[in-house]
């Protein structure tokens, strides 16, 4: 298992950070589309190689919108998302992480009621409380959709995406629902318990058909960390190390070293599976030396993080060699 790191703002500064904290592998993050040329995926890797680091994971992925509500423009996506596919074995990028969480808009997505939760020391994080969430925080206009035809969009999906992967030696790597509850203002969401991750992986029994062990997110749902990896196994295709307290109606996100899961506990099951692919920190508190509102990418509260998290990689793997 790697750390990969990731930056919200793809510079320099923050590369050669992740640099200087001993990361060799980065991810790239973004929820409005991935580079969709040859070439211009190429320059990206070309930026993040002259700092130092390897490209190894890409996170959001290519526009899905109309691949997720089933919509006109989804056979012209998926002919995008294939040919990303295929930049993406060309370079070597070898994981995709995704989500199938309605795009009517970004706060129809990931779901918080608030943005301003103290944590430790008054740290802000994000809560979500079903009791405070009204309609109109997820304004769209879409019919409302059933589980069974997001069922559907995702068997459209992966039945011609799957093939693709195969060939490139890329691992598709599905997101849960952030929070893992359905509907959410009429508009179902099915990645959201260990029941259904397993219906989307025999959709397309395929190994590279696989999931991203979210921890914050398989807690929100209330699910036992260590049980669920080893439940899915050689299918975790890809991490997201964070944590959260309280109930999947009711929680907030934490420091990883102050929720509710024991993070060694936690760490020594991914070398129980001989989990070998890529671990990186997902949300973290806003500190006190940072400006602006929360969102879960403080570059300061990841330097936090990774270092947590190589001081619980080495109590389980040992000193790496340097
Ligand atoms: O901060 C975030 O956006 C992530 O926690 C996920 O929601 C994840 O990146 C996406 O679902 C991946 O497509």
């Amino acid at each position: 298992m790697q750390i990969a790191g990731v930056a919200k703002h793809l510079n320099k500064t923050n590369l050669k950070l992740l640099k200087q904290l001993g990361v060799e592998d980065f991810v790239y993050y973004s929820m409005q589309g991935m580079p969709s040329t040859l070439d211009e995926l190429s320059a990206t890797k070309d930026l993040i190689e002259n700092c130092g680091l390897r490209l190894a994971v890409i996170e959001g992925g290519p526009p899905i919108d109309q691949i997720v509500l089933g919509k006109e423009g989804r056979d012209r996506q998926i002919h995008q998302y294939i040919q990303s596919i295929q930049h993406m074995g060309q370079l070597g990028i070898r994981v995709l992480c995704y989500n199938f969480m309605p795009q009517v808009t970004s706060a129809a997505m990931v779901v918080r009621t608030s943005m301003a939760f103290e944590e430790r020391g008054g740290a802000l994080t994000s809560q979500y409380r079903k009791i405070d969430l009204r309609e109109e925080d997820i304004a769209h206009n879409e019919q409302p959709t059933t589980d069974e035809q997001m069922w559907d969009n995702i068997e459209y999906f992966l039945k011609r995406v799957v093939p693709v992967a195969e060939q490139e030696e890329v691992l598709l790597a599905m997101h849960p629902d952030d929070p893992p509850l359905s509907p959410l203002c009429s508009l179902a969401r099915v990645m959201r318990s260990v029941e259904h991750f397993d219906r989307l992986l025999s959709i397309v029994d395929s190994p590279v058909n696989g999931l991203t062990l979210c921890q914050g997110c398989f807690a929100e749902m209330g699910a036992d960390l260590p049980n669920t990896i080893r439940h899915f196994k050689e299918r975790i295709h890809f991490v997201h190390f964070r944590d959260i307290q309280g109930t999947p109606t009711d929680f907030y996100e934490t420091f990883p070293d102050n929720g509710s899961n024991d993070m060694l506990d936690v760490i020594s099951t991914y070398r129980d599976i001989d989990y070998r692919g890529f671990i990186r920190v997902d949300h973290v508190p806003l500190l006190a030396t940072e400006s602006g509102s929360y969102d879960g990418y403080g570059m300061y509260g990841h330097t936090f993080a990774i270092g947590y998290l190589k001081g619980l990689m080495e109590a389980v793997f040992g000193k790496p060699a340097s």
